[in-house]
């Protein structure tokens, strides 16, 4: 088993990453728990459920199950009123652990009921999508969305553990798999180079998710979102720069209707503009807006963006939590493995969605 340290001042956590991982999930469950409640959706329930209510079972705790619809369109208040329900009904207090068994959604939704459950009861990430399982679940942003924009309503909140079992991959929809890469492609554009260099050598071994190199993949990213986040858990900074084409990747998910574009499909896309603003604005070599394009189709992501008319995507845009006085900001990178934030200028902005949207 791989095990990445996350240090914040939230908590302290470990990531366990190993194949038949959900067999131990029971064994993450803190002896002092009063119960567990394990959070799931019919589509991850149906495959995973069994096993991992056996491990719980071994724990020796009260255990109670709760599904909730699957997909985007559901990480809604609704949805999380209906968990909040549950726990109640369940007379969950506060010394109930929540585990969180599926993909991002599942993730960031119960990160969410545990925070502000009886203000906070403890939460353990189970994530079985490889996005969930290379970002969502480590760091602690958990959020529901709102119909004017994504992840609007949320807290920062860690989990006490992440339990990472690559096995359950191979149950994934092709489309799934290229979603979940995006996110991995994202590590390497903004810290390191030389893990780009490897995505793009092993983009094949990655789609077929050869356990070797998704192994690599999800530790890896592991390892640098851990980085990330201890260093600054609520983003006042450095931590800005993880959301690398998620500005245009947002205005997407949302502009289209929420579970249109998978997100990591968004920000696959969302990339590719950010590459192609870099080139305007810091000097990002067009080179390598070629290859971050040839990497994000390899992988099976869009890179054409809707075309969501100009005023549409600003008004998307705007309401991007990084925005400052209504003014956006942009992750951008002056080189491959870096990146930063800042405002631009409106014609590099409108030439750059000129560019990369679809032409009616
Ligand atoms: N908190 C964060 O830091 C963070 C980071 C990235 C993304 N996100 C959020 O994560 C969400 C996207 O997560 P996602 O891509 O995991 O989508 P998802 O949770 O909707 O899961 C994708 C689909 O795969 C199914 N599924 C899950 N595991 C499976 C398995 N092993 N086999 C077969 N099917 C399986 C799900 O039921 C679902 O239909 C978005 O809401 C995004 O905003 C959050
Ligand atoms: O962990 C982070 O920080 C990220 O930005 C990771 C992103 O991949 C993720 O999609 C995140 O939810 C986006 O954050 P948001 O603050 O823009 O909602
Ligand atoms: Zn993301």
């Amino acid at each position: 088993m791989s095990i990445v340290k996350v240090k914040t001042e939230g908590g302290a956590y470990s990531i366990h990453i190993a194949p038949n991982l959900l067999q131990q999930v029971g064994t993450s469950i803190p002896p002092d728990a009063t119960s567990v409640v394990l959070i799931s959706n019919p589509t991850v329930f149906g495959l995973y459920g069994k096993t991992v209510l056996q491990s719980l079972e071994a724990s020796g705790k009260k255990i109670s199950v709760f599904e909730v619809p699957d997909g985007e369109a559901y990480k809604t208040l609704e949805t999380l009123n209906s968990i909040y329900t549950f726990l109640l009904e369940q007379r969950l207090d506060r010394r109930a652990v929540i585990v969180a068994l599926g993909g991002g959604v599942i993730g960031d939704m119960c990160g969410f009921a545990a925070a502000t459950y009886m203000r906070g009861i403890r939460f353990i990430q189970v994530p079985t999508t490889l996005l969930a399982q290379v970002d969502s679940s480590v760091g602690g942003k958990t959020a529901v969305n709102h119909p004017m924009g994504k992840n609007m309503i949320g807290a920062f909140y860690q989990p006490i553990a992440v339990d990472i079992d690559t096995t359950v991959l191979g149950t994934l929809p092709e489309r799934e798999i290229a979603a979940g890469l995006a996110e991995v492609i994202k590590y390497g554009l903004i810290l390191d180079a030389g893990f780009f260099d490897w995505c793009e050598q092993n983009v094949a071994s990655l789609k077929a998710l050869e356990p070797e190199a998704i192994g690599y993949a999800v530790q890896r990213s592991c390892e640098l979102k851990a980085y990330v986040v201890s260093e600054d858990e609520k983003e006042t900074g450095m931590r800005a720069i993880l959301n690398l084409g998620h500005t245009f990747g947002h205005a997407i998910e949302a502009g289209l209707g929420f579970g249109t574009w998978l997100h990591g499909e968004a920000v696959g896309c969302g990339m590719v503009q950010a590459a192609e603003l870099s080139a305007r604005v810091c000097g990002f070599p067009q080179a390598d807006v070629e290859r971050v394009r040839a990497l994000v189709a390899a992988i099976g992501c869009p890179v054409t963006a809707p075309d969501l008319g100009t005023d549409k995507w600003i008004e998307l845009m705007q309401i991007d939590k990084k925005a400052e006085g209504g003014k956006i900001k942009f992750i951008v990178m002056p080189g491959i493995g870096q990146a930063k934030s800042q405002t631009v200028p409106r014609e590099d902005l409108m030439l750059v969605l000129k560019k990369t949207t679809q032409k009616g």
